[in-house]
């Protein structure tokens, strides 16, 4: 997160770090007990090793009260992510148990009816992604708020020059934004994740590239139909 905040420890419940090797990759978040969503293209350069998600963190490193790192069971990509694109880029995780949920482990509810967040609205989105153009990663969990941008005005060819599809949807990038590392986790609009942020390798801060987002509601038939086949 470019020139965010430090989030208020442990109001954010559902954030997850996606961990290889005790390294933060990509943020997620819980969408149920066992299930945490993130983005495809967090596995790129992971070789077919599995994530452990850490849950109930707000600092990567201090020991903190319901901090826990979960193994994951099996993950599944959305069946249309690519490397050369960022549509259908969604990773869901099945841990390989319930997570224990508190105060500091929650589910985030995601939006199920297809229909675009109005331009202007003022979303959040949070992350241990890099806070500076040096790549510098914090250790403390980092937040932002910024306004959803009309597809029209994201697709704009001096913008995302007509990529942005139906199923995507965008916020101002002007000096403050997500980055590196911040991949995976939500964005929310009034308490619900409306979108995931893709995992491209987009330049950070600069207005003329507006953060991209997979929606979520358009996928909803997909999230429940892995999670019912998953756990039996
Ligand atoms: O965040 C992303 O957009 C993204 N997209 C990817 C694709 C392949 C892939 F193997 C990784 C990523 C990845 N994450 C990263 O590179 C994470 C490692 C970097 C990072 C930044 C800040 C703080 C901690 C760690």
């Amino acid at each position: 997160i470019l020139r965010g905040s430090e989030a208020r420890p442990h109001l954010k419940p559902y954030m997850a770090s996606l961990q290889l090797d005790g390294q933060h990759v990509c943020g997620g978040f819980l969408i149920a007990e066992q299930w945490v969503l993130s983005a495809a293209h967090c596995t790129e350069e992971t070789d077919g090793k599995l994530f452990q998600v850490l849950l109930g963190a707000h600092s990567l490193t201090e020991p903190e009260p319901h901090k826990r790192l979960y193994q994951v069971r099996a993950q599944f990509p959305h069946p249309g992510s690519n490397i050369h694109n960022n549509k259908d880029d969604l990773l869901l995780l099945q841990l390989e148990e319930k997570a224990e949920l508190n105060a500091d482990v929650r589910v985030l509810p995601f939006q199920r009816e297809d229909r675009d967040v109005a331009p202007d609205t003022m979303c959040e989105v949070a992350g241990w992604g890099t806070i500076d153009h040096s790549g510098t990663r914090p250790d403390k969990l980092q937040q932002l708020e910024r306004p959803v941008i009309s597809r029209d005005v994201c697709n704009h060819r001096t913008r995302h020059d007509g990529t942005i599809t139906k199923n995507m949807m965008c916020t101002d990038s002007r000096r403050r934004d997500t980055c590196k590392g911040d991949s995976g986790g939500p964005l929310v609009c009034g308490g619900v994740a409306e979108g995931v942020v893709t995992a491209s390798s987009r330049v950070c801060g600069n207005y003329k590239k507006p953060a991209i987002y997979t929606r979520i509601a358009p996928y909803a038939a997909w999230i429940d139909g892995v999670m019912a086949s998953a756990d039996g």
